[in-house]
């Protein structure tokens, strides 16, 4: 038996469709929406992942804004940067690439953006609205998942998901989402404190691997039939290597591949993001002119 490939280019390609078509009726209605990026230093993963994700503004019409920042600068110099995108009406959302150098303050970064421009769904105050359920922009490789799971028919509702890792882009906001009404699944966190990590893989019937330990999970973990997302990505002899093991393949039901899986999907929710917030803007924008006018 050979997994079903969650196909996570074919998905984005799709979202990407639809997106061009809802930023060219934006644009008709006076909006441009557009992305920032700050990226401080010069690490050669976090800089492609940063031209992904212009490449795909382009593609759809988002106009892009890069901040390309020295390793070295200071926190007052990266707030000044992180201030100037705030006030720039040009630029609709943005993310601060993590991670950041040691020296600098990565949640005091991430809190000093504005909640109304946080396209990764990373804010405080954006992850309390989640946990409360009102409406936020959501954690972008989350809201991917839940999207690639849906796109090909696997089941949610009432399933045993276990989630290997509590980061903040991955592990704890998946889990958020996840144990949502609208999703209904129960979730296991698993972290280095889990006592029996391969234990707790076995009764998923969904498995999200976002560790970034290269090849955690392995065959013997997964129940048949189940669905494997691999999200973890870490570099092994200068390639990218993924959190779950070649072999899984024969036992899973469903494996979302490293690259071409959940990757692709990230990105196509940072886009989303942005344009359903220019979205919102319009409407409100044409409520105010109906009450005026
Ligand atoms: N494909 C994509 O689109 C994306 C991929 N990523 C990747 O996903 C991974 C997770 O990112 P992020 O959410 O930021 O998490 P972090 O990288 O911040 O944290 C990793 C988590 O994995 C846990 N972990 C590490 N080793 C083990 C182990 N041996 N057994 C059990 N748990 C373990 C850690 O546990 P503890 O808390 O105990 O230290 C921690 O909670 C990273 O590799 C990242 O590069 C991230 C975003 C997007
Ligand atoms: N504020 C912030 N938000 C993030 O969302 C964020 C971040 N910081 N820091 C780093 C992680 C990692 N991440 C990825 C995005 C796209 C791919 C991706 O598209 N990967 C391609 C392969 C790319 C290649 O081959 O180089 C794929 O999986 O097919 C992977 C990983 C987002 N992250
Ligand atoms: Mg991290």
């Amino acid at each position: 038996m050979t997994a079903t490939i969650l196909d996570g280019k074919a998905t984005r390609d799709e979202i990407f469709a639809d997106l061009k078509k809802r930023v060219d009726a934006l644009k008709e209605s006076g909006i441009q929406p557009g992305l920032g990026t700050v990226l401080v230093g010069d690490d050669p993963g976090s800089a492609a992942y940063v031209r992904g994700k212009h490449a795909d503004c382009a593609r759809v019409g988002v106009a892009s804004i890069r901040r390309d920042l020295p390793a070295d600068i200071s926190q007052d110099e990266l707030n000044a940067v992180i201030d100037d995108l705030n006030a720039d009406p040009a630029c609709t959302g943005y993310i601060v690439q993590l991670p950041l150098p040691k020296h600098l303050d990565e949640n005091a970064a991430l809190e000093r953006v504005d909640p109304e421009k946080d396209a990764d769904g990373l804010h405080p105050i954006n992850l309390g609205r989640l946990v409360l359920g009102k409406e936020a922009p959501l954690p972008c490789t989350p809201r991917g998942i839940v999207h690639l799971l849906r796109r090909y028919e696997v089941a949610i509702a009432g399933a045993h998901a276990v989630v290997v890792g509590r980061g903040v882009t991955v592990g704890r906001p998946i889990g958020l989402l996840l144990t949502r009404r609208s999703e209904n699944a129960t979730v296991t966190l698993c972290h280095t404190g889990t006592r029996d990590l391969a234990a707790e893989v076995r009764r998923a019937d969904i498995v999200i691997a976002a560790a970034g330990v290269p090849g955690i999970i392995t065959e013997d973990m997964v129940k048949p039939g189940a669905a494997v997302l691999d999200v973890g990505v870490s570099r092994v002899d200068d390639k990218l290597a993924g959190d779950v093991a070649p072999e899984v393949w024969n036992v899973a039901g469903f494996v979302s591949p490293n690259p071409g899986g959940v990757g692709p999907l990230t990105r196509a929710f940072l886009v989303t993001n942005v344009v359903e917030r220019a979205e919102q803007a319009a409407a409100e924008l044409a409520s105010t002119g109906a009450h005026s006018g």
